[in-house]
């Protein structure tokens, strides 16, 4: 569904990723786990568009997209739920989930599905981006995607300062979404998260994949996995 081959990527002057092949399972979940600074935010935002590669392929359901501009990319239906969630504190619920509406490409997923999904964003619909909870505006972030109708979601750290509550319905929302048809790719530092929803992990070190294994292997080897992540 989504696939790199030899991504190198990075910023003015210094390179980042280092030729990165992943791949993102049909209808399934890739777990991109590895410490800070690793390069995971720099894939995420090298597969939407918003960083440029350097050299390597990036295709989006058969399509070549390295290079283009995020919207064609979002248009062929790529959704980023981004790192820090990036709601405007003065908009409500109801408004960031209007100009999604109107934004994103048509399809199942409606503003009532989306509701029907997280409930919680119903009981808030009038209040601001700033009322919210972390957990209230991951959700919020959430559904500003789906209604963009995408066919592969890219979560970045979505459980960042979440309460252990929260992360367990971010981990059924994930689940949900598999379930309706959607691929995700999720970056994570929460292990525990990773391992839930995974069917894919890759574990990255400075910017390369050092591991790339089913959830099952990776659940199976977990001291190779906690050497790996330095825990
Ligand atoms: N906009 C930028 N300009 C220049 N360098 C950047 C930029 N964004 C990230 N970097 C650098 O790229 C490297 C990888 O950062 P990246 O955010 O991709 O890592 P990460 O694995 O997502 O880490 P974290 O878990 O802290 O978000 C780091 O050395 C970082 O300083």
């Amino acid at each position: 569904m989504l696939v790199t081959r030899g991504l190198v990527s990075g910023y003015a002057g210094s390179r980042v990723l280092h030729e990165v092949d992943v791949e993102v399972p049909e209808r399934g979940v890739l777990a991109v786990l590895g410490r800070n600074g690793v390069g995971k935010s720099t894939l995420v935002s090298t597969i939407m568009g918003l960083v440029r590669p350097m050299a390597g392929s990036v295709t989006v359901a058969g399509h070549e997209v390295a290079g283009s501009r995020p919207d064609r990319i979002a248009r062929l239906g790529v959704g980023l739920v981004p790192q820090g969630r990036r709601v405007f504190a003065p908009l409500s619920v109801a408004e960031h989930l209007e100009i999604a509406d109107r934004a994103g490409r048509k399809g199942d997923w409606t503003r009532e599905r989306v509701v029907e999904l997280l409930p919680r964003l119903g009981e808030r619909m009038r209040h601001r981006g700033d009322q919210l909870s972390g957990g209230e505006q991951q959700m919020l972030a959430i559904a500003r995607a789906l209604l963009t109708n995408p066919r592969i979601l890219l979560l970045d750290e979505p459980s960042d300062g979440l309460a252990p509550s929260v992360v367990h319905q971010v981990a059924d929302v994930v689940r949900e979404v598999c379930g309706a048809g959607m691929s995700v790719l999720i970056v994570e530092q929460n292990l525990r998260l990773a391992l839930s929803v995974a069917d894919r992990v890759v574990v990255m070190q400075k910017g390369s994949v050092r591991w790339d294994a089913p959830g099952a292997e990776f659940r199976r080897n977990r001291s190779r996995a906690e050497e790996l992540l330095g825990i």
